[in-house]
């Protein structure tokens, strides 16, 4: 496996500090020595210069939408270029609004991506229906096309084109939906297995039906967007939305393996480690373990050795 990684040190798109401390956290616990270890090629392209800028005005309940705007445009750029560079482009958070830039920079390099989300939540709320105003809760809507007429303009978005529709997408681990994110999956048919389909048909089933939904009849590439928060808090607690009966660590590890087997892995997110939000050493030390843990299974890491 040939592939770049970008550190996106960026908190904005909510409100608790210690995100942007993410991508340092899981380069300090070796990932990219551990990747290369196991066979990879591996650029690191550093971290990106994720600034405030100045007198950025909320928009509705938004804070910061030109800040929010802006590093996504500038991810977008450096995704697009680690694509170009014929890579498979991993990008260390930070929070999920980045989820925006890097799909959009993926979208402008393979036409035809399929996108599987792994989150406790839907990240699907429009700048409207938000109950908090965090982008972070939001980056699907912006992404997809049958939501356009329900995205105002906003300060720093005018660039955002939405490269995905429902159906290019799948949901896994969802338990925490606000009402209008339900509403908005289920009027889109979105295809998701929430934490009761997975309790039903096992990790096994949800994957199989993942890649029957996604890319097995035709193959495309997969953009996986992994919010350690699907991850049980008990696993990974440093986090800054947790909510429990999650995806136990093997349930985690297992999506990355399958996702590694189909061979069209092109770009990963893995997003919102939060060293701040840690209690103890060691709940940091877990919560970075396992995103390390599930960036090396998403290439070629196999417990079967
Ligand atoms: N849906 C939430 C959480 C988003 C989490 C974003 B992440 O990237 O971490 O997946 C709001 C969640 N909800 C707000 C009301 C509370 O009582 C319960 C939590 C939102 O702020 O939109
Ligand atoms: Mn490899
Ligand atoms: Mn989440
Ligand atoms: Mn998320």
């Amino acid at each position: 496996h040939s592939v770049g990684i970008i550190g996106a040190p960026f908190s904005r798109g909510q409100r608790k500090g210690g995100v942007e401390k993410g991508p340092d956290y899981i380069r300090t616990a070796g990932l990219i020595e551990k990747l290369q270890a196991q066979g990879c090629q591996v650029k690191d392209y550093g971290n990106l210069k994720l600034d405030d800028v100045p007198n950025d005005e909320p928009f509705g309940k938004v804070r910061m939408p030109k800040t929010v705007g802006l590093a996504n445009q500038r991810l977008a750029d450096a995704v697009h270029t680690v694509k170009k560079e014929g890579r498979a482009c991993v990008v260390l958070g930070g929070d999920h609004s980045l989820a925006i830039g890097s799909i959009l920079g993926h979208a402008r390099s393979q036409r035809d991506l399929c996108l599987v989300w792994v989150d406790a939540h839907a990240d699907i709320n429009t700048p409207l229906t938000s109950p908090t105003g965090n982008v972070h809760g939001q980056p699907v809507s912006y992404l997809l096309k049958e939501l356009q007429s329900k995205i105002p303009v906003m300060p720093g978005f005018s660039w955002i084109k939405p490269c995905i529709t429902a159906k290019d997408i799948v949901y896994i681990g969802l338990r925490d939906l606000d009402p209008e994110e339900h509403y908005i999956v289920k009027n889109l048919g979105i295809k998701s297995f929430s934490m009761t389909e997975l309790d039903r048909l096992g990790m096994g089933r949800v994957m199989e039906e993942t890649s029957d939904h996604l890319f097995s009849k035709v193959k495309r590439p997969i953009h996986l967007s992994y919010d350690i928060d699907a991850l049980d808090p008990l696993v990974a607690p440093a986090t800054g939305t947790p909510a429990i009966g999650g995806l136990t660590y093997r349930e985690g590890i297992y999506v990355a393996e399958e996702i590694c087997k189909t061979g069209l892995l092109s770009a990963v997110d893995l997003v919102e480690v939060n060293p701040s939000r840690g209690k103890t050493e060691e709940e940091i030390r877990s919560t970075v373990n396992a995103a390390v843990s599930v960036v090396l299974s998403c290439f070629g890491q196999a417990r079967e050795g």
